[in-house]
């Protein structure tokens, strides 16, 4: 079996690291074009313009129009191609980065994540998930190349509402499960090879991190603070998640997640928010023992993370309803199939249990 293991050149982090843009994207372009929404550029739009052009890199800074859809990328790729630029730098979250990939993709040059909230492990992937312009998945977007530098600032992160730092933990915690799904199931990783035991291993570490220091992280981000509790599970659910999903491959977490932006009601949740409850239909398709499930739902709790579809927005959802979940957590090319023989009703009922147990810990 070949083993592969991809990852991004260079990962930067700490408090203030933004100040070192500018010299650490020298070295790679001349010319930039950043990339975030409104709130973004309003939080580091102005500090990094002014590092990256302190530093000799003629910036050009645009709007992001908040959704990684193919539209807004053949919007922005225009925009690089008309200005000729060496680099694409996506700041914000999961959603910004995507479209700052597929940029690059596009246009050629240096790819430079900066990530302003720990919420995805987005920063370091060599692929986008590309959405309708209504928000509904649409497909996942492979590259050959990982982004050249990744750079996360924990003062911009922990400043951030903390819905976005637990919704990177969830997201963060799914890597484990799933690459060890993985891992059992001889399943591929995201470059269709075996997973190294490298692979295996940070995503261990990965869930071990945000055991240990994610309910004082949480604690931190609420109140602003930068704490080297939020040092290790930005590193968690950052670079160890990013490394570990991509490398060790994903499973049901993923496409249960997938299947639920089906639903409309589902869209104002968050991508890890919909992954926690991912995680628990998965462990009951692994048929998880009762006390281990029960673990796991009550560390989310603890750290606010939803395990009812209510709390996803999906009141008394309809069997209907969960079928088509269920069904588009099962199509062609879905990560289950990595891990998982399982049917639509297999899934639609691990979804109806996952919900049911998580009501009763609440
Ligand atoms: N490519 C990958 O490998 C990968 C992995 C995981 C998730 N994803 C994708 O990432 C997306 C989800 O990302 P997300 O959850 O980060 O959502 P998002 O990108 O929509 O960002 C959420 C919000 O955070 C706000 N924000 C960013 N930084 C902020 C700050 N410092 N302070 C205040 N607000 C701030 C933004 O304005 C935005 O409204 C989904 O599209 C998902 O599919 C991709
Ligand atoms: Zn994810």
């Amino acid at each position: 079996m070949i083993r592969t293991f991809e990852s991004p050149a260079e990962y930067v982090q700490g408090r203030h690291a933004i100040d070192q843009l500018g010299e650490r994207v020298a070295p790679l372009a001349d010319s930039a074009l950043l990339i975030g929404d409104s709130d973004v550029l309003e939080i580091v739009g102005a500090d990094a313009e002014s590092n990256l052009e302190g530093h000799g890199v003629d910036t050009t800074i645009e709007e992001f129009g908040r959704e990684s859809s193919q539209v807004e990328i053949d919007r922005i790729t225009e925009l690089a191609e008309d200005l000729g630029t060496e680099a694409v730098i996506g700041a914000g979250g999961g959603k910004a980065l995507d479209t700052a990939k597929a940029v690059r993709e596009n246009a050629g040059g240096a790819m430079v994540s900066m990530p302003t909230i720990a919420s995805t492990d987005a920063p370091t992937s060599s692929l986008s998930v590309i959405y309708s312009e209504d928000g509904e998945f649409e497909r996942y977007w492979f590259y050959d190349d990982h982004p050249d530098l990744v750079l996360a600032d924990t003062a911009v992160i922990a400043g951030a509402p903390a819905r976005f730092f637990r919704s990177g933990i969830a997201d963060a915690m799914a890597t484990w499960f799933e690459a060890d799904a993985v891992h059992r199931a001889s399943g591929d990783n995201f470059f269709g090879e075996g997973p190294t035991r490298a692979a295996h291993r940070l995503s261990k570490l990965c869930y071990e991190l945000l055991r240990e220091h994610g309910a004082s992280a949480v604690e931190a981000v609420e109140a602003g603070i930068v704490t080297e509790s939020v040092e290790a599970v930005t590193e968690a659910n950052t670079l160890l998640s990013g490394l570990g999903f991509e490398n060790g491959g994903i499973a049901a977490a993923h496409s249960v997640h997938n299947g639920l932006t089906q639903l409309e009601a589902t869209h104002h949740a968050t991508h890890g928010e919909k992954v926690n409850f991912g995680i628990v239909s998965q462990l009951v398709l692994e048929g998880r023992d009762d006390a281990f499930i029960e673990d796991v739902i009550d560390f989310s709790v603890e750290l606010g993370l939803p395990v009812t579809l209510a709390e996803l927005g999906v009141e008394d959802p309809s069997t209907a309803d969960l079928d088509r979940v269920a069904e588009a957590a099962l199509a062609d090319g879905e990560t289950i199939h990595n891990a998982f023989d399982v049917t639509a009703d297999d899934v639609r009922d691990a979804m109806v249990a996952a919900d049911d147990l998580g009501g009763k810990r609440l």
